[in-house]
């Protein structure tokens, strides 16, 4: 029986059918709708984003983060991404492209009705973390009223959670090498429904640092999917495109700014000034004096430099907010210094090229190049950190006399306006001898001074373009100088065709004096010699008990045992032999070819023993039967009689057999003979297979070093940073106006002003840094 409750009940139930059937056929016809408008849509005329045909999920987002109207390259971007073509579009810095590829994404994912159990239907991969960070804050806002999942996978967080999440995101934005570890190694990880690739930044994604990974994540992804390229500075190049599985005619090049006169943001000033390599420090910290009301982004090729000026410029106090950015410092660390930098109003990054592409951060003034960049594309993309959207801004280049030419004919090539300057006098400063004072005061900024040395001339040297970057003219001897330190480190490079360009390049700069020979990366030549150990050195030992000073050991360490090998002596170190104060005999000569194993055998006599200490591993193996065996003569075989006597083979055999074979004379000289080849035989083999050894080892040592010397460049993993942040938002200016650092072309003089300053502190910083200031004043 039924009764009025159940009655309820059943209508209820059914009302809820009938509803959710309304809503699907409402949606159904609505998307319906939408198709059609794509179909029809002429994207002629069309400045809002609330003419676009596009869902009213993504048109609230839009609207809830203040979006209204388009930009160029979103204009003429966006009505052929919906219509699900293959994009590679160019726009200048700064002009919007995150958006460009976030709405088609996000609408082509809603036009197939994506739900959580069709799992990942669209990756945007970004060169840098901080980038990717950025980009997924954009897709949270214009994603709001969407009921998708979407992920972030940058490292730096454990592998376990991420892999769990990572098989129900619908969207993912990730960093190329963080992903892949997640598709080798995650089972439930299904990317074959992938309806959308973005290469944000594409041509800095496709180049050769990250060519390998590319290519093996684009082995995972379906090939019929749509793919975005976006980049300031887009690559146009077919190999590329086919790495992709793009064809060049299906693909659609989009550039907003192709006929503008500039490939820079029309709103941002650019300068050069010319400043020996010594005088760089001097004239950034002069600049940085004269510009405390303003937020500063100073670029430098080496994480080692970027630490170097943040650790020395901190002591001696310019007056405004320092930070430091770089790949050697952890995640959080990084996330923490980006969001305090957008958060201030005045402040100086220092950062290497890992801030170079993408990263937005507001109201940028100033963005100096302390160190010039590798390429007119990097200039592009540095530079345009400031002068974002509608904003204006300024950007200081600084060269040495002997890039001047090259790289101004590369700008010129780009199309970037950029003028010259020349610094006022009156505000030059020169902070040399402080820096010689920190150094010598403290270890840890010497040892710090001597990395940024070795890696400034490091990343000169591996520059591509040599009618630039000239490694010869480099003064080696000052620029050590104008870091505090008493002389410059000698610098051990990889191949052998690069020692001959050095010798011949700079024989002064890398033999250096004996003060040189404290230096933490020496690795020049063999030593024949134990290291002279300076009044630094014992400084050193005595002082630096900290973490630093365990890593100078370990490295002076190291370089011992590269010195060791360097000299041939390959042995594990238990009773290898070192020269001492003496040189050997005259056979030292025609040493030189034999193996290094026999050449020490040999040398004993005249030599002494290293009395290092060893393991009582080492020492054990190298008392072992194994290792004894190769001081036995050759074995003989011998047979047995039926007393057990042991006689030569030769003795058993029947005589008349014996002499069927020839004459005994004959017989043995033939023996002896055939004997010699097969030794000779089988010493050419082992031979070989120990060159093929020796060389395997160069090269994975060579590699290392490779490895260690890119990540110095490109910035690929963490490590404990340094940071914190000084000083003050004083400026003594005339009614507000900031005072004039260099000489602008054609303009007058201004006034000296005699007002001091004061804003409004926002954060500890600043308060601490007003403070800091009022002291000084
Ligand atoms: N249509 C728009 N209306 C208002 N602001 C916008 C619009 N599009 C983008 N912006 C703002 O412009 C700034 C720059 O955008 P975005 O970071 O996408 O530039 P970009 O072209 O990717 O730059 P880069 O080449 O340096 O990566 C951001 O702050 C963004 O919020």
């Amino acid at each position: 029986m039924s009764g009025p409750r159940s009655r309820n009940k059943k209508q209820r139930a059914t009302k809820s059918v009938n509803e959710k059937q309304l809503k699907r056929e409402r949606d159904v016809k609505e998307l319906q709708e939408l198709e059609r408008r794509i179909s029809d849509f002429d994207p002629k005329e069309v400045t809002a984003f609330s003419e676009l045909p596009i869902s009213k999920f993504t048109s609230i987002g839009l609207k809830q983060s203040h979006f209204t109207t388009m930009t160029e390259i979103q204009k003429a971007s966006i009505p052929v991404t919906l219509k699900g073509k293959d994009v590679l579009g160019a726009a200048k810095t700064g002009s919007g492209k995150t958006l460009a590829f976030l709405i088609p994404l996000l609408e082509t994912l809603y036009r197939n009705q994506w739900t959580q159990h069709d799992g990942l239907g669209a990756l945007v991969i970004s060169p840098t973390r901080e980038l990717a960070i950025q980009i997924f804050d954009v897709l949270r806002k214009i994603g709001r009223a969407h009921s998708f999942s979407a992920g972030l996978v940058i490292g730096g967080k454990d592998v376990q959670v991420e892999r769990d999440r990572i098989s129900r995101l619908n969207i993912l934005v990730c960093t190329p090498g963080r992903i892949l570890q997640h598709m080798d190694q995650a089972a439930g990880f299904e990317m074959g429904n992938l309806k959308m690739l973005v290469l944000d930044e594409a041509d800095r994604i496709l180049d050769m640092g990250f060519r390998k990974t590319i290519d093996a994540i684009i082995q995972h992804l379906p090939k019929h999917r749509q793919t975005l390229l976006f980049s300031a500075t887009q690559t146009r190049s077919v190999g590329d495109l086919a790495r992709l599985s793009l064809s060049p005619n299906a693909a659609e090049y989009i550039s907003a700014h192709e006929n503008a006169s500039s490939s820079t943001p029309t709103n941002l000033q650019q300068y050069y000034v010319i400043t020996s390599l010594p005088d760089k420090l001097d004239t950034l910290f002069g600049f940085l004096k004269t510009h405390l009301k303003a937020k500063i982004l100073v670029f430098a090729s080496s994480s080692k430099q970027v630490r170097f000026m943040f650790e020395t410029f901190k002591t001696l106090h310019p007056g405004i907010p320092l930070m430091h950015l770089h790949g050697r410092q952890k995640q959080t660390a990084r996330i923490d210094v980006t969001d305090r930098f957008a958060e201030s109003r005045y402040a100086c990054l220092f950062c290497t090229d890992i801030a170079a592409r993408g990263l937005d951060f507001p109201s940028v003034d100033w963005v100096v190049q302390l160190d010039a960049p590798e390429d007119a594309e990097t200039y592009i993309h540095r530079v345009g950190r400031t002068a974002r959207f509608d904003c204006s801004g300024r950007a200081l280049l600084l060269l040495t006399p002997s890039e001047q030419e090259g790289m101004q004919a590369k700008l010129e090539a780009k199309k970037v306006p950029i003028e010259k300057i020349t610094i006022k006098e009156s505000k030059k400063r020169s902070i040399r001898a402080d820096l010689q004072a920190l150094c010598f005061r403290n270890p840890e900024i010497k040892y710090l001074a001597q990395k940024a040395f070795i890696s400034y001339c490091k990343s000169i040297f591996i520059q591509k373009d040599k009618a630039i970057f000239k490694f010869a003219e480099l003064p080696a001897e000052e620029f050590a100088e104008s870091l505090g330190l008493p002389g410059a480190p000698r610098i051990k490079f990889l191949s052998s065709q690069r020692s001959k360009e050095i010798k011949n390049a700079s024989q002064q700069a890398l033999s250096g004096d004996s003060e040189s020979e404290d230096a933490s990366e020496d690795q020049g030549k063999p030593q024949t010699k134990d290291p002279v150990r300076t009044k630094y050195d014992r400084m050193f030992e005595r002082q630096n008990q900290n973490v630093l000073s365990q890593h100078y050991m370990n490295l002076i360490k190291d370089d011992n045992a590269t010195a060791r090998k360097a000299d041939g002596d390959e042995d594990d170190g238990f009773m290898s032999v070192k020269r001492r104060d003496h040189e050997l005999s005259d056979s030292s000569a025609s040493e030189a070819e034999t193996e290094p194993r026999e050449r020490n055998r040999r040398s004993v006599t005249t030599v002494e023993i290293d009395n290092d200490p060893v393991s009582n591993r080492q020492a054990k193996a190298a008392l072992s039967k194994k290792a004894m065996l190769k001081y036995k003569p050759n074995p003989t075989k011998l047979v047995f009689d039926d007393e057990g006597k042991p006689h030569a083979i030769y003795e058993f055999e029947d005589e008349d057999d014996f002499k069927k074979h020839g004459k005994a004379e004959e017989q043995k000289t033939e023996f002896i003979n055939r004997e010699e080849q097969r030794m000779r035989e089988v010493d050419m083999v082992d031979k070989a297979i120990a060159k093929e050894k020796r060389k395997e080892k160069k090269w994975k040592h060579r590699e290392r070093e490779r490895l260690a010397e890119k990540e110095d460049m490109s910035e690929g993993y963490d490590e404990e940073g340094m940071e914190g942040s000084e000083i003050d938002e004083v400026q003594i200016g005339g009614g507000g106006k900031r005072k004039k650092w260099f000489d602008e072309p054609g303009k007058a003089k201004r006034a000296k002003a005699d007002v001091v300053e004061i804003d409004q502190p926002k954060t500890l910083d600043d308060l601490e840094a007003l403070s800091l200031s009022l002291l000084n004043h």
